[in-house]
């Protein structure tokens, strides 16, 4: 039985999160939103999530070092600085972070990466993501999660080949980018596909999140997981035994 304690508690992901470990082994420590000491919140806690914004990210490795504790993050939107914050915090404590918890997300990126290694640059390859009104960040953490495992299965590095957010006369696709599309309206919990197009025929691999009950579960699970582990970097792979 871990204390999770939840930074965003107030937020749509946070309250999904509570919800999820009041059924569960786990109890909940409690919950800081804007202008809480996350300090205070670690100090009781076995491990931290953290699913706010990325304004607040570095503040929140550094209550988790101080702890001693380890730190999921579910937060989107990360740039290259934090990604570098949590390199530099995976040095001390168990970290990890996902632009996905769900398992169904999880498998369908070992589908995808297996589709784009067999397939060859001829097959272009878009992602399309669908999200509720209220989503601040594009694209989703997931679609990049996707791309990342189709740019992984065809041996290209992803920054160096997206085509992201495309208007007026773009000219062609270029042979071999991974593109891009984000929609925003309703109360979507999360909808993706990654789309291989090749001459005549189509394969569309998808994943649809019914509601935020499976990435709340995901998360636990995670962080539950995380304690007791060395310090370092770990994938929700890692977690779910997928490799
Ligand atoms: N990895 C995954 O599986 C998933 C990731 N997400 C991601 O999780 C994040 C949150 O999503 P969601 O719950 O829908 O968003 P919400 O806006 O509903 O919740 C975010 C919460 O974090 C709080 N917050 C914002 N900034 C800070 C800060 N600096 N310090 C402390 N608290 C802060 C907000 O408070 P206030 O309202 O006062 O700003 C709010 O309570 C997003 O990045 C989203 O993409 C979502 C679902 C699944
Ligand atoms: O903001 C959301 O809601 C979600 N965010 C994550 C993302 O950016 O992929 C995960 C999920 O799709 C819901």
């Amino acid at each position: 039985m871990a204390k999770i304690g939840i930074i965003g508690s107030a937020g749509r992901m946070g309250q999904a999160i509570a919800d999820v470990l009041e059924g569960s082994e786990h109890s909940f420590a409690g919950g800081a939103d804007h202008g809480d000491a996350v300090g205070a919140l670690a100090a009781k806690s076995d491990a931290l999530v953290d699913f706010s914004a990325p304004g607040a990210l570095a503040g929140n490795l550094q209550a988790a070092r101080e702890a001693g504790i380890p730190i999921l993050i579910g937060t989107t939107g990360l740039e290259d600085e934090h990604h570098r914050a949590i390199d530099e915090a995976a040095e001390a404590i168990p970290v990890l972070h996902t632009g996905n918890t769900s398992l169904g997300v999880n498998v369908l990126c070992h589908l995808i990466h297996r589709a784009a290694e067999t397939l060859g640059e001829d097959w272009d390859i878009e992602i399309v993501e669908m999200h509720h009104r209220h989503k601040v960040d594009a694209p989703s953490g997931t679609a990049l999660l996707m791309g990342m495992a189709a740019a992984e299965g065809r041996g290209i590095a992803l920054d160096d080949n997206s085509e992201r957010g495309r208007d007026g006369m773009t000219g062609e696709r270029a042979q071999g980018a991974i593109g891009f599309a984000s929609l925003r309206g309703g109360t979507v919990a999360g909808d993706h596909s990654a789309i291989f197009a090749g001459e005549q025929e189509r394969i569309t691999l998808s994943h649809s999140a019914e509601n935020r009950s499976i990435f709340a579960r995901g998360a636990v699970r995670g962080a539950a997981w995380l304690i007791g582990r060395e310090a370092g970097r770990y994938t929700m792979n890692d977690v779910l035994g997928l490799g």
